[in-house]
């Protein structure tokens, strides 16, 4: 399989007064999955279904292959879509498949295919209605494999899947890269997706904060000192007045390029009682964190 290159162009989308995104640049390689990160409402989805023609860019280019959507002749064997899967419920899947099947020139027989390239092929006859997300997602998934595509662009393809699922999607969209295929998805959890891509994007707020390999983005993380306490309220204290420190949750304090022996002194001169101090660096879903929050 020859995956196309997806890339983004100085992509700008203006809803009226919100802009949704704002000059985002960057590539989807093929033989690679992508990881599109960001908070909700960082501009994740408009960037995707501005690749896929669903909305026009008000600058900036999104380019599947070197064209846009609109202009690649019969796209459904180009780029298989997953955004919000939406579908008839008193279809059954089998159905479902063979009504989207002519619009990427497929027949019945590759019906069959789809639903057994995501494993469904039990539940084929199975009205859409009565199914679980997790099995809406293979669903929307097989429609997608449908044309035959050599990229796949997924929206949130881990919401609603439970661990099998998560672990079943993984090996799916590995697989469907490592023979060569472009894999783009989106998700606001990097945990969810840290075991699935080779590269990361981050958006934030419409900007592009951050774009590289998973392994550069490991590299961020600063060393860290990180201090367990059951005294939440003064935890909680400590961290306002000290601009460097950030509270884990209600009973962790992470305090980025210090070490033990720093932290200790300050919580000591702030009388909390300390159950545990270590000397750490940001977890990779700190890294993310904290480059979504860092002004543009
Ligand atoms: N059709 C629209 N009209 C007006 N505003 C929109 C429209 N679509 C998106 N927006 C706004 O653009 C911003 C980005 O939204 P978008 O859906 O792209 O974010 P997202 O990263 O996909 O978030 P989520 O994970 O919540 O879907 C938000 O402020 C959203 O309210």
């Amino acid at each position: 399989m020859d995956g196309p290159r997806i890339e983004i162009v100085g992509l700008t989308k203006r809803f009226g007064a919100v802009t949704a995104v704002e000059d985002a640049s960057f590539a989807a390689e093929p033989g690679r999955v992508t990881g599109f990160l960001g908070p909700n409402g960082a501009g994740k989805s408009t960037t995707l279904r501005a690749l896929l023609g669903l909305v026009s860019p008000t600058a900036g280019d999104a380019l599947i292959g070197g064209r846009r959507y609109r202009d690649v002749a019969r796209p459904a064997t180009v780029v298989g879509a997953q955004l919000e899967p939406a579908f008839h419920p008193g279809r059954t899947a089998r159905d479902h498949l063979r009504t989207v099947a002519p619009l990427a020139g497929k027949d019945d027989a590759r019906c069959d295919e789809a639903l057994a390239a995501v494993g469904m092929t039990e539940a084929a006859d199975r009205r859409v209605g009565g199914f679980s997300m997790g099995m809406r997602q293979r669903l929307g998934l097989a429609t997608a494999l449908l044309g035959e595509p050599a990229a796949l662009v997924l929206d949130e393809p881990a919401n609603g899947l439970d661990p099998a699922g998560i672990t079943w999607m993984r090996g799916f969209v590995r697989d469907f890269a490592a023979r060569g295929g472009t894999v783009l998805l989106s998700s606001h959890l990097l945990g969810e997706v840290e075991q699935t891509v080779d590269d990361v994007v981050v958006i934030a707020r419409g900007r592009i904060r951050h774009a590289s390999s998973l392994s550069d983005l490991r590299a961020l993380a600063h060393p860290a000192a990180t201090l367990r306490s059951p005294d939440a309220a003064r935890l909680a204290a400590l961290a306002r007045d000290w601009a460097d420190a950030r509270l884990a949750s209600p009973t962790e304090l992470v305090v980025p390029r210090a070490g033990a022996a720093e932290v200790g002194a300050r919580a000591f001169a702030a009388g909390v009682e300390v159950h545990g101090l270590a000397e750490t660096g940001e977890t990779l879903e700190q890294v993310f964190l904290r480059l979504t929050e860092e002004a543009a």
